[in-house]
């Protein structure tokens, strides 16, 4: 009877284990729409194709600030989306004021669409308008007659410089300079000082750097899609008939059976329920190394099969794969601006205008306070006025955030956000908790013995019952060890779970208790003898729990767990960059040394309740540094949220920490925790450097240009050039080796 019951815990946490996953499943929805909720008013998405540089989000951000309906926008540059909220009627007067900005609206319904295609520009304008340009220089330069070169100039700047005219003149009657307005007034001030040649090849080498860099800010932006990639269109799904067909994979629902082929790629998540395989999950944890895999095993989309061919049972439909959900975080991520992305565009919104008052000054007060000649003068405005652009400064940010969450993503660590990539490098203490993070999680019951002469075989059988109802990794150690030798469970009344401490239940009308030292303490059950044999089995990093009745501790159980193998390595790479670490967790301070002294981390605190590693991590954020912490995400929930980024483990095993983490960490490799820090830093400097070029190479020519050493030309290379230098070095977070 006691073996039947047994059997049906199994089951029934089987059924648990599968239905929480599910409540995991159903519970994403509304936490998504939950923004919707809080903001008054409904969210639309809306993508629209020309927003590249950032002094479209301004042009926008003015134009739908000025509408009552409209209480809230999130703009994602890299993605092209912008996020209006609104009062539900407004919809359409929203998407006629972005029309009246020169732009094509265009409402996104889901999360995952791809963007269309940009229709394809016909190239040979621009080729003409290029050899017009040229042609003007020529003609100039062998002083053919002015009217020659004035026509080809023309010829040019008609050719290629019509869109930048429109979208210009729309920013100035909406009070904006955007590069476009910037490049028209220089272009046409060029032409009206019959700078014929100068005026063509401006607006031609504009266009062209403007083409580049779209193609290259693409790069960045398909950095996260090239992910999503990676899942197969389709799928082998058994059907009802018992036939096995190949359907697409987005038509697949839960609970269907896949069959998965050796070398295939994965389509959707699920679990095994037939063959055994290995699997390589790099696409997800970022760890190549294949990981067996046989029944009851979960797999998830995106990953590769190698050798073996098995069958599953999906637990997720294509769009709510853990990949699917990694991809949405990232982009999500995203659109939330990092703190120096925000000092960025603080700054070029005072940038613009002082360059455009000073070459306003520039063109007016010299030649009229100082006797100055007109044209030279005029003219040095007009290279300031290809100067005050600060596209290269304000996209090399986004560039070099984006390709840095898109490179965390690859190695299985997924950032909520640019302002933790900005953060980690700062981190000063890590605090981690011990169980499943430093420890594999799964101990094994060493020691056993019995007090007060009590029958071996009754205190394990007793100890077993309490132990079988719970799923703390210390109670199934126990229950494991029993079940390997046979013990015989009792029926246990009036169970109840005491966190931190153990559990207690009656059997047989007596109450026993299962807990740690510290309930032993309490109860004022510990002697001096049992004192000293429970700190012989603490020093060697097991942890201690025992049986007591109404009277006394009757039997001793010293489980150990092994520490794994990454832990040590990744403590020591901390170290390393820095880092202190500190180790919090719920069992007693002993235990916590030894094992802590085995990884190397700087300091143990033990015994602590769930609002003791709370109240640890207050008091290091009080010293006023950067303290992570991570954790398994859901008992270290409170301590993770209070620390300046919290990191959770395992993700892909519980899908909650994916959405409630700062930071979470594909699968429970420590070393990932340095990797990001490098990462981290790696960004930071990145992100210096490009501040640093898109402003040297400016003021460079804004000296150049008042000594009067500067062309126009020379001013859209260098804005072009800085442009694409940024763009470049931001990108190159994605091949850095981590
Ligand atoms: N259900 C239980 N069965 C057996 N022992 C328990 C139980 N609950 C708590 N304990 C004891 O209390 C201690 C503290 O438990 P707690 O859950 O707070 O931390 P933990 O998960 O063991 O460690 P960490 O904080 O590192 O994750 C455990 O080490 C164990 O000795
Ligand atoms: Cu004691």
């Amino acid at each position: 009877m006691t073996k039947h019951r047994n059997h049906n815990h199994e089951h029934a946490a089987d059924a648990c284990c599968s239905a929480s996953n599910m409540n995991i499943a159903s519970q994403r929805r509304p936490v998504h729409e939950k923004n919707e909720s809080v903001s008054s008013g409904v969210q639309t998405l809306i993508r629209i194709m020309q927003m590249d540089c950032p002094t479209e989000e301004a042009l926008l951000r003015k134009k739908l600030d000025g509408m009552a309906a409209v209480t809230g926008m999130e703009f994602n540059l890299m993605q092209r989306v912008l996020t209006v909220t609104h009062a539900p009627q407004a919809t359409k007067s929203i998407l006629e004021a972005v029309r009246s900005l020169g732009f094509t609206p265009e409402i996104v319904d889901g999360e995952h669409e791809e963007p269309k295609q940009e229709p394809v520009k016909p190239w040979w304008p621009l080729a003409l308008a290029c050899l017009a340009a040229i042609g003007s220089e020529l003609v100039h330069w062998l002083e053919f007659p002015v009217v020659v070169a004035a026509a080809l100039a023309l010829i040019a700047v008609l050719m290629c410089g019509i869109s930048t005219y429109k979208k210009g003149w729309i920013a100035i009657r909406n009070g904006n300079l955007n590069i476009n307005a910037l490049m028209s007034i220089a272009v046409t001030g060029a032409l009206v000082l019959g700078q014929w040649p100068e005026a063509a090849m401006v607006m031609v080498l504009f266009t062209i750097a403007e083409l580049i860099e779209a193609k290259s800010l693409d790069r960045a932006r398909n950095a996260i899609r090239d992910l999503m990639q990676l899942t197969p269109e389709t799928a082998t799904v058994l059907q009802k008939n018992g036939v096995w067909q190949e359907v697409p994979a987005k038509s697949v629902s839960v609970n269907e059976r896949v069959r998965i082929k050796p070398g295939e790629r994965i389509a959707l998540d699920g679990t095994i329920v037939s063959g055994h395989s290995s699997v390589n999950q790099a696409p997800i944890t970022g760890e190549s190394l294949p990981i067996d895999k046989q029944s009851g095993d979960p797999v998830f989309a995106g990953t590769i099969n190698t050798s073996g061919s098995f069958e599953y049972q999906v637990t997720a439909a294509a769009g709510d794969s853990t990949l699917a959900r990694i991809i949405h975080a990232v982009e999500a991520a995203q659109s939330t601006k990092a703190p120096t992305q925000r000092f960025v565009d603080k700054f070029a919104r005072i940038y613009t205008p002082t360059v455009f008052a000073f070459a306003l000054a520039i063109a007016i007060l010299p030649p009229l306070l100082m006797d100055g000649e007109w044209f030279n003068w005029i003219y040095k405005a007009l290279v300031l006025l290809v100067i005050a652009c600060p596209c290269a400064l304000v996209i090399s940010t986004p560039v070099t955030i984006v390709s840095g969450l898109a490179a965390a993503a690859r190695m299985g660590i997924l950032v909520k956000g640019g302002v933790y990539l900005e953060q980690g490098r700062k981190l000063e203490w890590l605090a981690l908790d011990k169980t499943g993070t430093i420890t594999h999680g799964k101990p094994a019951q060493t020691d056993f013995f019995t007090l007060n002469g009590w029958n071996e075989r009754d205190v394990r059988s007793l100890a077993a019952s309490l132990a079988v109802r719970s799923d703390h990794p210390v109670s199934i150690a126990l229950t494991n060890a029993a079940k390997l030798e046979g013990i015989e469970l009792r029926n246990v009344e009036n169970f109840e779970a005491l966190p931190g401490r153990g559990s207690k239940g009656v059997i047989d009308a007596k109450l026993y208790h299962l807990g740690n030292h510290r309930l032993i303490h309490e109860q004022g059950r510990c002697s001096d003898d049992l004192e000293a044999r429970l700190s012989t089995l603490e020093a060697q990093g097991k942890t201690v729990i025992m049986l007591t009745d109404e009277q006394s501790v009757h039997g001793v159980f010293a489980v150990a767990d092994t520490v794994k193998e990454s832990s040590y390595q990744a403590i020591t790479e901390l170290h390393a960059l820095g880092i202190k670490t500190i180790m919090l967790t719920g069992d007693n301070v002993h235990t916590a040394r030894a094992i802590a002294n085995q990884v190397g981390i700087d300091e143990a605190h033990g015994d602590l309740l769930p609002e003791d590693k709370l109240k640890a991590i207050e008091s290091l954020l009080g010293k006023a540094v950067t303290v992570g912490m991570v954790g398994d995400g859901i008992n270290d929930a409170p301590a993770l949220a209070i620390s300046d980024i919290g990191f959770a483990m395992g993700a892909t095993g519980t899908g909650t920490a994916i959405e409630t983490a700062d930071v979470a960490l594909m699968d429970d490799d420590l070393r990932k925790l340095p990797r990001f820090v490098r990462l981290s830093r790696n960004t930071h400097s990145i992100l210096v450097q490009n501040i640093v070029l898109a402003l040297g190479i400016k003021s460079i020519f804004l000296t150049l240009t008042v000594l009067g050493m500067g062309t126009m030309w020379m001013a859209v290379f260098a804005d072009a050039g800085a442009s694409l230098l940024v763009i470049g070095n931001g990108l190159r977070l994605l091949r850095v080796n981590n």
